[in-house]
């Protein structure tokens, strides 16, 4: 092993603020004495193991990072203390209780939670999405409509010839506005809420990669001294500026005015307690944690689908002519009953989805105690265990010529019977679609981000004509980081505006 594996990346050294470089090179230094102390982990011998045959850990870590696929569709197995499990797994790893597999304890783990400062509440999924956002979606259809209009001018406006747009740029953006109108429309165009909501996950992201870095217990020091995690207290006080005044102004406001939107819905649900100091802040900080949520996942998924729209041009007549046809039946008016007829465009959503899934592997649990899997496999406590999604998305025991994209898969799978029907929408989770994760911690905001994408993707079909920049080189390729599958967020897309829109 080299020196040069043991020590910091240029990225991290620059994460130190200047005047504190001293206490950064005494981290460094004891995180090289560390590392040298404990450069082998030990290999449990009841689970099988990939990738030993690549030497070091460090080697084992680095092909992970560069390469998971090879050693996922190797084994679907474990490197260190991941452990990834195949399908045949499913339903024993839903069965268990959250004090066995825990999702919060992973998603703690992942983002260095202690340090960082993510916030991980039942507030997110049970009351805020579950109860307030999901059973009253249909409300917000008109004005997530309106947004995306807004949205689609100011960000790729009018062009009667070709337009090359960055297209991560333009997506993001979309989604940021969108998910604000609905989530906090007083935010929603304003440029500080926007620019927040979109790099909060990418800076906890960082923030929790430049931390694991040090081992636990040069942790606390790190968190203290790092620009990253002191970015991200920032942050929160720049939502708690911003957010708070909006709460205020609402409480103030009579019954009768008051708006008909999520953040209200939130308000109310907490009655007399909603101007308290403590609630202000919860509040303002879980707004900046659902936006952490919703808009990195859902951008990266439009994203991809944008890709495939511009990539396979034989979509784009069948999608129209499907909207035309849904809107006619809902009077012209676009409502949640109008995305509900949208199959064709669900499917290939869906296939968008299978072919670029958000990750290799999903369904991230720690295990608080050890675990004993029926055929006698023992995870033990403290391990982070995930599902391998992708084998499931390219098994052709599951799916018909796995390797070929087909846009309307799901629809004719849907046309088979009832059943096939609410089996092979795009928002169903199952063994065999993993891609939202699992059990009773697959994603609740999916029944949102789906209406979301939807409003968006028929709308500009409707609007522009899109494609590639080089039709030739054919769909822009993903590249990956371990098991994160990520959309080439540098590529153009060319949008034209329709005669007849
Ligand atoms: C296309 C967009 C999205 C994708 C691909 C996605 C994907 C996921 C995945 C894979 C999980 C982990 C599930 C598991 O481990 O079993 C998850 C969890 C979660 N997602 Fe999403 N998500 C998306 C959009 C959203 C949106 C719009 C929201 C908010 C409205 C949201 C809120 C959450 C929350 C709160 C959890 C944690 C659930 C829990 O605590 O049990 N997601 N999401």
């Amino acid at each position: 092993m080299v020196l040069s594996d043991y020590l910091p990346s240029q990225a991290t050294l620059s994460a130190f603020s200047d005047t504190k470089w001293i206490a950064g090179g005494f981290l460094i230094l004891a995180l090289f004495l560390f590392n040298v102390l404990n450069s082998e982990t030990s290999v449990n011998a009841d689970i099988p193991f990939v990738g030993l045959h690549l030497g070091s850990i460090s080697k084992r870590k680095a092909k992970y990072v560069s390469d998971a696929n090879a050693l996922l569709t190797e084994g679907y197995r474990v490197l260190g203390t991941r452990i990834v499990a195949g399908q045949k797994y499913y339903q024993e790893l839903c069965d268990l209780k959250d004090d066995e597999l825990s999702f919060k304890g992973s998603i703690s783990d992942l983002f260095a939670t202690h340090y960082t400062g993510v916030l991980i509440s039942d507030d997110l999924k049970e009351t805020s999405i579950n109860r307030d956002l999901t059973p009253n979606m249909a409300r917000l259809t008109s004005k997530i409509e309106d947004e995306v209009e807004w949205a689609l001018s100011d960000q790729i406006g009018s062009c009667k010839d070709w337009k090359p747009v960055v297209m991560n740029d333009v997506s993001q953006k979309i989604i940021a506005h969108v998910t604000a109108r609905a989530f906090n429309p007083d935010l929603a165009r304003d440029p500080d809420w926007i620019r927040i909501s979109v790099d909060y996950w990418m800076d906890a992201f960082a923030a929790a990669k430049a931390i694991k870095f040090f081992p636990v217990w040069l942790r606390p020091l790190a968190a203290k001294l790092m620009v990253q995690p002191a970015r991200m207290r920032a942050t929160r006080e720049e939502a708690q500026r911003l957010v708070i005044p909006v709460l205020k102004r609402r409480l103030a406001l009579p019954e009768s005015e008051k708006p008909d939107d999520m953040m209200q819905w939130m308000m109310d649900r907490l009655g007399d307690k909603a101007g308290t100091p403590e609630e202000l802040h919860h509040q303002a900080h879980l707004q900046l944690a659902l936006a952490m949520g919703a808009i990195h996942s859902t951008n990266f998924t439009l994203l991809h689908q944008f890709f495939d729209l511009a990539a396979y041009q034989e979509y784009h007549e069948p999608l129209r002519e499907e909207f035309r046809e849904a809107l006619k039946k809902t009077d012209g008016k676009l409502t949640k009953a109008t995305l509900g007829m949208l199959n064709k465009l669900d499917s290939f959503m869906k296939e968008s989805q299978r072919y670029n899934p958000p990750g290799l592997t999903n369904g991230r649990r720690k295990t608080l105690q050890d675990i004993r899997l029926n055929d006698g496999t023992i995870i033990p406590k403290g391990s982070n265990i995930e599902i391998a999604a992708n084998a499931v998305n390219r098994d052709p025991s599951i799916h018909e010529d796995p390797d070929v994209f087909d846009g309307f898969r799901f629809y004719k799978m849907r046309q088979r019977s009832e059943e096939d029907a609410n089996r092979h929408q795009f928002v169903s989770s199952s063994p065999n679609s993993l891609n939202w994760g699992y059990g009773r911690h697959a994603c609740p905001g999916r029944f949102f981000a789906v209406d979301e994408i939807k409003v968006i993707l028929s709308k500009a079909l409707q609007k522009y004509d899109i494609a590639l920049v080089d039709p030739s080189a054919g769909r822009y390729k993903n590249t990956s980081f371990e098991t994160m599958v990520i959309p080439d967020m540098k590529k153009e897309v060319l949008f034209r505006e329709r005669k007849q829109a």
